[in-house]
Formats: structure tokens, sequence, C-alpha cells
């Protein structure tokens, strides 16, 4: 059945639609199954995401009417639609009328994901009028509390060396600390690795324990704050609970030193607002494990990264994975840096639409994935700023003189990127920063060939 003289309005503009202000805009990259007309699958993709199905129902009155979605623009040739939904569709909490990220996902990425006649469609922007902006929690807690935790500045207060304890997995408690306290020596910030959590082989509450002496004594010994970033990503949202406060309790005088780690993709919307709605006060680290699965630019269903990066700061995360664009190990690229801007800029271009986040908090980009002294300064150098978190793992804990060292070149390659230095010449009188060459040569031979002369290395 085409629904289009319905749910498609291509009289419609986008300047009118956000002018009025009763809108959430979609982009999309979608493509109708073969025999389908491109306008007449959008039509029916925007009724399955608001008032309709395939069908008519004898049920639907005036009313309903008013609030379906509506195809507003439609370039076939280069596959892209736009959506506008009514503000009026999307769910509202019982216990305080705001939103909820939950409802925005069910319509504008829900069963239209799964259509007989849509071969793909992937979703690549979103605009979110201020009606509808003001209804999101937003971040809490920014990377301004971090600073001011470490005695830095907290406008520009720069980058935090952080690290991910590694093995990813098969550390027992006393080792899993010891490794903190190694990193912590030249260090600021300590994640768990995403699937660490409550092994048998390292029981959740032993191994908080035996962090916090941990970084009790890294503190005595470098009179320096050092931040720890817990995971507490449970299926139950009392499981969670019971993870923070157990944390919060045992690093009790440093629990301002301690970030709350989510597995946001995973453990879903749910997760992150039961972290920012419960611990308001702590640090939410978003990550963001097995987005690949949608958001790779080789799946052309789902969503992309941006827009999980957007999501993100909408729902309150303090901090998101943005991957290493292109630097790392993880897919991405060079242009992925306007995922950065999104959610740290208070207007921000998107690849569709133009964002005013109206003073909404800024989420910090954490960099991750892969990285080393030797890959950070063309990184920064590409983004054009270093007010974030990037946590280097192999980086760290693979720098042959240990993760200490690891952590000091980490420091040391911001600084030659703020002094525009040559990384060869600045390795010269930069130990640690020196060694990471030797340390990771794959990497050396690509980004600097010929570095063993300069340095005095033998082949
Ligand atoms: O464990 C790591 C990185 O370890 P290492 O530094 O040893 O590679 C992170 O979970 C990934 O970076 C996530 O990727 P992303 O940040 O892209 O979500
Ligand atoms: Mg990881």
């Amino acid at each position: 059945m085409d629904q289009s003289n319905r749910y498609a309005d291509l009289s419609l503009t986008e300047e009118m639609l956000i002018a009025g202000g009763k809108h959430v805009l979609c982009a999309y990259i979608m493509k109708p199954k073969a025999g389908h007309g491109y306008v007449e699958t959008a039509a029916h993709f925007a009724a399955e995401s608001s008032t309709g199905t395939n069908v008519e129902v004898s049920t639907t009155d005036n009313f309903t009417r008013g609030v379906d979605a509506l195809v507003y623009e439609v370039d076939e040739k280069n596959e892209l639609m736009k959506i506008a939904y009514p503000i009026e569709l999307f769910d509202r909490n019982i216990i305080d009328g705001r939103a909820m990220l939950a409802s925005f996902l069910t319509l504008t990425i829900g069963n239209n994901q799964g259509m007989g006649d849509v071969e793909y469609a992937k979703m690549h922007d979103f605009y979110v009028p201020p009606a509808y902006l003001k209804l999101f929690d937003g971040p809490a807690t920014t990377i301004k509390d971090l600073w001011r935790v470490l005695g830095r500045p907290v406008v520009d207060g720069g980058f935090i060396v952080g690290t991910i304890v590694k093995p990813k997995l098969g550390l027992r408690p006393e080792p899993f600390a010891r490794a903190c306290y190694d990193f912590w020596l030249g260090g600021d910030f300590i994640k768990n690795d995403e699937p660490q959590g409550n092994q048998l082989f390292s029981p959740f509450k032993e191994t908080i324990r035996a962090v916090a002496d941990a970084m009790r004594r890294a503190q005595d010994k470098t009179g320096e704050a050092k931040l720890f970033s817990a995971n507490i990503t449970a299926d139950d949202h009392y499981e969670m609970l019971a993870r923070g406060e157990f944390i919060l309790e045992t690093f009790a005088e440093n629990a301002d030193h301690v970030a709350f780690l989510v597995d946001g993709y995973v453990a879903g919307p749910a997760a992150i607002t039961t972290a920012r709605r419960n611990f308001p006060r702590q640090y939410l680290h978003y990550h963001r494990a097995g987005h690949g699965a949608v958001t790779s630019p080789q799946s052309k269903r789902g969503y992309t990264a941006f827009v999980l990066s957007k999501m993100a700061r909408l729902q309150g995360a303090s901090g998101i994975h943005t991957g290493t664009m292109g630097f790392g190990k993880m897919e991405g690229e060079a242009a992925d840096r306007i995922m950065a801007f999104m959610i740290t800029d208070d207007s921000a271009d998107g690849p569709y639409f133009h964002q005013e986040w109206l003073g909404m908090n800024p989420t910090t980009p954490i960099i991750s994935g892969g990285m080393n002294a030797l890959r950070m300064p063309g990184f920064f150098a590409n983004l054009g700023h270093s007010n974030l978190i990037m946590t280097a793992g192999g980086g760290s804990y693979g720098h042959i003189d240990g993760p200490a060292a690891g952590a000091k070149s980490l420091r040391q390659a911001e600084q030659c990127w703020k002094e525009t230095a040559d990384p060869l010449e600045f390795a010269k009188d930069h130990h640690e920063f020196a060694r990471a060459f030797e340390s990771f040569p794959h990497d050396a031979d690509a980004l600097f060939p010929g570095w063993r002369g300069p340095l005095g290395i033998a082949a």
C-alpha cells in the first residue's frame, strides 16, 4: 500500500521544521528492496516508525494524523531520506515527565530495522529541538571535575594520561592492584577493561579493596592525585547500585577520584541512566564495546558512531569513547573528529544537522584502542587540542621499561605535539618517549622510517 499521501510531505522545508521547534529530525541512508519505489518505501518507514503500520486501521482518528512522522526530503541518487518526528511521539517518564533514550531509539531505529521492503537503512545524524533537548538529563559531571581533583585549571586543563589494565582478564587481585600502582607512578587515570568485574579468580570486593589501597600508596609516593574508572556494568539495576556503593565506601576519602564505567552499548541506555541518576556526582564513563556491530561503516543498518556519541551526551555520559580517528587499532578516520566537537561544543555541526546544545554540559572524548606515544603527536595535530582522556593499554603495559615509563612517554608525546617539535629530535632528550620507539618498532618503522639512525639504535 502506498502511504506517501499521508507520511510524506516534500513541500516541508528543514528551515521551517527547525523554526517550528516541534520535530526531531533524522537523516538516514536508506535503500528500498528491488521493486519498491523510494518515496513509497520512505513513507512506509515513517509510518512504521510513528503512527502507522502496513495497512490503514479503523481506529485512526484526526488527532492521530497530527502526530504522524513525515518524510520531508529524499535524494534517491544518494540514498538519503530525512524524516521529521513530532516530539509528542516520544515517551516521557511518569516519575518526572522527562525524556528517555529508549523511546527515541524504539521509534527512530526500532521496527524500521527489520522491514521487508527496506534493503537497509542507517541513521547518520539527528537534530533535537530545544523543547525536547531540555527533557534529557545531560552530563552531571564533566572533565572539569577530574581536572579539579588533579589540581589543574578547570578550563583547558589538558591531557589526562590514562590506561586500561592489561591483560584484559586473568590477573588476580594483587597483581591487578600492582599493575595499577605501577602505572600511577607515571600516569593519572586507569580504567577497568570492559570485561573486568567479578570473576572467580578476581573477586570484585577483594580487587576493589586492593585498588583503593594502591591508589592511596601511589598518591603518597608521588604527591599527586590519581583517578580510577571502575566498571559497574550489570544486567541488573540493583547489581550496579551494589557495585557502585561498595566502590564509594571502599575508596572513602578518595571517592571523588573514582569514575564509573558502564558498557552502554551491551547493557543499553537503561544502564547509563541508572549510573547517571543514582551516582550523579561520579564521572560517568561510557564504554561502547560492541558498537561496531551497528556503527561500522561496513554495516548498512543501525546508526553511526557519531549518532551514538550524540545520544551519549543527551543521556548524560561524562565521557564516551570516540575511537582514535584512524590513529589507533580500531576502525576510524581523521574526519571522525566531528564526533568529538559535537559532544564538547555548545554549537556544533554534524554531517547533516547543526545542533545548539543550549548550555548542556559537554561529554569528554575518550580516545582509546591501540594508542601509544608514537601515534599521539599525529592524533593531536589532527584534532587540534588535547583536552581529553586517552587510555593506552598496550601503549603503557607494552613499554619496554614498564607502565610508569609508558605513562611518561604518553605525557611527553603530548608535550612534543604542543611544542611542534620534530619527534625524532624530541626523543633525543626525552628518554621514555625515545624508548617507545624501541617498544613499538613496527609503529616506529611505519611512522618514522629511518628512526634507528637518529636515535643511535643498531638495526
Ligand atoms: O581496551 C581497550 C583498548 O586497549 P589498548 O589500548 O591496549 O588497545 C578499549 O576497550 C578499546 O580501545 C575500545 O575501543 P574504542 O575506544 O574505539 O571504543
Ligand atoms: Mg577494552
